[in-house]
């Protein structure tokens, strides 16, 4: 079996070409491979990772292939903004093809192959969409039933932080802070308990990012993700980050161009698309798609956790990707 290992922003993935095989994985299958080979300390297939990007045959005309995502705990989400960079430069190189679109969970996504952010960064446009404010769409149960929250304070939780909550479609909860609360732990205490599995604000989970307005069109985003923990930088966070910035900041931060957005694993640029009717609000994030090395090993081994016979290629473009960020 093939797999690549691939980053948007550090956010890292193994990538899983599922038309290598005769006969699909089973639902499981794809399950327990993503468990097994994501686990971080020397546990899993290599470094780990966040998670697994499974690329298959497209089920709708016209996408050039379909992407599903699986968070390192086993948990399907519907959205992944780093990783279908990634999918999209693997299509776009197998197909020949610079601009079309890539069917994920709830909308063909147009992407496209766009200039390099520096040399050796492989760099790609994806849309995020479809967005939704409403609490159904976010399966969120919040001050009492509130059909939404936007820059409001949470009463079932000890916090007065304000905050607003979006699907991309996966959910997200952002809040604005300064700089010294996005360096602590505040995050991780709200992510671990909007996690949990059964407190009754998120009973499914949801994304949680502090948002740090850093200037004119710059901000910063760090993330605690579902089914993952603390990520380097979360695709779809920083999206959702940079609608609320537009909507709530609009002074400091425009609707109709070219954002900045910084995180722990490096930089992407976002641009949002507000309109009248939000739910027509698209996202686009440009960022690297960096394929960092190849990985062949046998499938049974890989989903029983054997990893002893794995061969390792690296392709030299974590280099490049590296110079790129001590640039920043
Ligand atoms: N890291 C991904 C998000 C994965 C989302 C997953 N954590 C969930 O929604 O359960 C990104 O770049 O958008």
């Amino acid at each position: 079996m093939k797999l690549l290992k691939v980053h948007g922003s550090e956010n890292d993935f193994y990538m899983l070409d599922a038309t290598q095989f005769e006969q699909s994985l089973t639902e499981s299958q794809i399950k327990q491979l993503a468990v097994t080979i994501c686990k971080r300390n020397g546990a899993g297939l290599g470094d780990g990772a966040d998670g697994l990007l499974y690329v298959d045959k497209a089920d709708h005309l016209g996408p050039l292939g379909k992407m599903r995502v699986i968070n390192a705990d086993g948990s399907e989400a519907s959205m992944c903004g780093n990783g279908l960079r990634s999918v999209s430069r693997y299509l776009a190189e197998q197909n020949n093809e610079q601009s079309f679109t890539v069917e994920t969970m709830a909308a063909d996504l147009p992407v496209a192959k766009m200039t390099d952010l520096a040399a050796g960064v492989p760099t790609y446009r994806v849309q995020i969409a479809p967005v939704s404010f409403a609490a159904a769409a976010l399966k969120m149960h919040v001050n009492r039933e509130a059909q939404k929250l936007i820059d409001q304070t949470i009463e079932e939780l000890d916090s007065n932080l304000r905050f607003t909550a979006v699907a991309v479609p996966n959910p997200h909860l952002i809040a604005f802070v300064d700089e010294e609360t996005i360096k602590g732990d505040q995050l991780g205490e709200l992510g671990r308990y909007l996690n949990d599995g059964h407190n009754p604000i998120f009973p499914d989970g949801v994304n949680v990012s502090f948002v740090q307005i850093q200037g004119a069109n710059q901000i910063f985003v760090r993330t605690f993700e579902r089914g993952v923990g603390y990520t380097n930088a979360c695709g779809t966070g920083m999206s959702a980050a940079s609608l609320i910035s537009v909507l709530l900041h609009g002074d400091q931060i425009n609707n109709d161009v070219d954002i900045t957005v910084k995180n722990p694993g490096g930089m992407v640029m976002t641009h949002v698309h507000q309109f009248k009717d939000e739910s027509q609000d698209t996202i686009d994030l440009i960022g690297n798609a960096t394929f960092v090395r190849n990985v062949t090993i046998d499938l049974e081994d890989a989903l029983n956790g054997n990893f002893e016979q794995a061969q390792f290629t690296d392709t030299g473009e974590q280099t490049s990707y590296e110079k790129f960020v001590a640039s920043l």
